[in-house]
């Protein structure tokens, strides 16, 4: 899918989050937002997801422009959002949980469901093969059965990742989901990501790990005070003293990893 954000502002109280930020992500492209803490990253995802409305400006996904519609609408164009910190659904279980990422995009619809038909049944069938598919995937299968408030930290944020793939997005926003997470876990991540992308899923990556970030990014777009203040590759980020000024600090120059 490709999104084109075009001149978006939000403001809070008179104070902008987002200020007049563009920006176009190709198809199968993973662009990784970075900038300081109260940059406007998680904003500027609302205003993309619909969790937010748009103050200016457009949001366009293949085309169509979108910054009108609500958060569902867009989910079901085929816009995933897994959001900072663990949110799930208490009392459910793991499977449960990523079911219901699911169901937003069934066909039988709520008639068929509530009559119990047999095409409900087919889908219910079909939707579990492809949670129990999506928990394997994001690295929790052993964990299916269990509730989901039993799971630690590391395996609830994997579990929402999990859920936001079986509603089988076309662009997958991602608010920092190595945060938190171990060194294990942190590459199972990174190699999950890998294989998205190269399923040609686009994928938009907030990240303040900004090793991680380099490592996967094919474009990364750096936000300050709402604004955006560079747009290039790993390399050109790297070397940008704007943003070495803003966000990288001198010490990532002389540990080019990133491991400062
Ligand atoms: N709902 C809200 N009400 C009021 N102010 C808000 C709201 N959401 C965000 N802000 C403000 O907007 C600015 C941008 O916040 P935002 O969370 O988008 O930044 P961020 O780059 O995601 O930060 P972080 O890296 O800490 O998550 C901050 O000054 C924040 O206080």
């Amino acid at each position: 899918m490709r999104l084109a954000v075009g001149g978006v502002s939000r403001a809070f109280g008179g104070v902008y989050a987002v200020r007049d930020v563009s920006l176009t992500v190709a198809p199968g492209e993973l662009r990784a937002i970075i900038g300081p803490n109260g940059a406007g990253k998680s904003t500027l995802f609302a205003l993309i997801g619909g969790q937010l409305a748009t103050h200016h400006g457009s949001v366009t996904l293949d085309g169509a422009r979108v910054e009108r519609l609500p958060a569902h609408r867009r989910a079901r164009l085929g816009v995933g959002v897994v959001f900072q910190g663990a949110r799930i659904f208490h009392g459910l279980t793991a499977l449960e949980n990523v079911m219901v990422g699911a169901h937003a995009t069934t066909r039988a619809g709520f008639l068929s469901a509530a009559l119990r038909l047999p095409a409900h049944h087919r889908e219910e069938r079909a939707i579990r093969e492809r949670a129990l598919t999506c928990l394997d995937r994001a690295g929790i299968a052993d964990w299916a059965h269990r509730p989901a408030e039993e799971l630690p930290l590391g395996q609830q944020r994997a579990l929402q990742l999990a859920r936001a793939l079986c509603a089988r997005p076309r662009l997958l926003l991602l608010d920092e989901p190595a945060s938190g997470l171990r060194a294990a876990e942190r590459e199972h991540l990174a190699g999950l990501i890998t294989a998205l992308r190269a399923e040609g899923l686009t994928i938009l990556l907030v990240e303040h790990d900004v090793a991680f970030v380099m490592r996967l990014a094919d474009r990364i777009t750096v936000l300050d005070l709402g604004r955006v203040i560079a747009d290039g590759s790993p390399a050109e980020i790297r070397e940008n003293p704007r943003v070495i000024e803003a966000y990288l600090g001198p010490s990532f120059v002389r540990s080019p990893h990133g491991a400062s």
